[in-house]
């Protein structure tokens, strides 16, 4: 399928219009470093080609968020998850960010910070397009790893491997301060999820992808079939008629493309397999929103440049720069 270099998006009334959320949060697991991620992307130059070489009038509060007013002082484990009130405060607050800009009509841009922000990000979209359009949307995640852990089925207890789980439901909390604030309006159906790059998937993990039906194409199948069927194959499985949010954690790429992450596995995407996934996704007009996370440039002093430069082609991509 070719289409039109300059993209008429089907779900958003601009095709110019974004909104950028920057989130230096790191709290979803235990490396530091993943916060000084939107800071690397926007000093190496992110903003400027979106403003420039793709003409996005970008909304910007010139923010990296770190939420420090918000973090509670006391955070024990709960149910088997490290800082649960501060990652349940964090993602709740971006949530609202996001929703902002989304219920404007705005593309949303959310810059990570660990993949436990995808809590944030796609509950705020998912708010917005209920209350603007009416509809579920769909979710395309491209990572290593499913992070689908409920808290009882996760082994390391860091929240940035439940995102999916809270997302969809199948994990549920009713305490306000530890996630009770999703609500169903803000939740995604697992029939519209489809994953991307898998290679790492824990034992309890495949048991839920298996139990619900989930739609999963790993390294194997891309093997297999190619990277260009298995996006016809994703996006045939989504439908025309959806908007799309798409989740790319850096670590879908293989470690010699983006080695400064902090849960890097080998045998992944290639370079330019990421971009071909974020441009097939660009050419459906379906894209609404875009998370870019765990890009952590202080783990690998020699790869952290090539790693944060991996990201910003990514985004570029994704909003259509490399379409002619
Ligand atoms: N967003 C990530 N990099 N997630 C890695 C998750 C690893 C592992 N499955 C866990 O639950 O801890
Ligand atoms: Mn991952
Ligand atoms: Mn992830």
């Amino acid at each position: 399928m070719t289409s039109a270099p300059t993209l008429q998006p089907k779900f958003l009334p601009s095709k110019n219009e974004l909104g950028l959320v920057a989130v230096g949060f790191s709290g979803g697991q235990c490396k530091p470093g993943v916060d000084a991620a939107p800071m690397a992307l926007i000093e190496s130059g992110l903003i400027d080609q979106l403003k420039n070489d793709l003409e996005f009038n970008v909304t910007y509060d010139g923010e990296v968020h770190a939420y420090a007013d918000i973090m509670p002082s006391s955070d024990p484990d709960y149910r088997n998850m490290k800082r649960p009130k501060g990652v349940s405060a964090v993602t709740k607050r971006l949530c609202d960010q996001v929703y902002e800009h989304a219920s404007k009509g705005r593309f949303v841009l959310t810059l990570g910070g660990d993949h436990s922000i995808a809590i944030g990000s796609i509950a705020g979209t998912q708010k917005a397009i209920r209350e603007r359009l009416g509809r579920e949307m769909a979710v395309i995640w491209v990572d290593a790893h499913a992070d689908i852990n409920t808290p009882e089925t996760s082994d390391s207890g860091n929240i940035h491997g439940m995102p999916v789980a809270f997302l969809t439901g199948l994990a549920k909390e009713d305490k306000q301060d530890t996630f009770g604030w999703i609500k169903d309006e803000m939740r995604i159906n697992t029939k519209k999820l489809v994953y991307i790059g898998l290679r790492d998937v824990d034992v309890g993990e495949k048991k839920i992808l298996r139990e619900n039906g989930i739609r999963a194409f790993s390294m194997h199948d891309i093997d297999r079939h190619g990277i260009g069927k298995v996006m016809d194959m994703a996006l045939g499985w989504i439908g025309q008629d959806t908007p799309i949010h798409l989740s790319f954690d850096v670590d879908a790429l293989d470690p010699q493309w983006a080695p400064s992450t902090g849960t890097p596995v080998r045998g992944g995407l290639t370079l330019r397999e990421g971009d071909f996934i974020a441009e097939c996704v660009a050419e459906t007009g379906s894209l609404v929103a875009l998370d870019l996370v765990e890009v952590n440039p202080s783990l690998e002093a020699e790869g952290a440049a090539e790693t944060v430069r991996a990201g910003c082609s990514i985004v570029r991509c994704a909003l259509g720069d490399t379409l002619l």
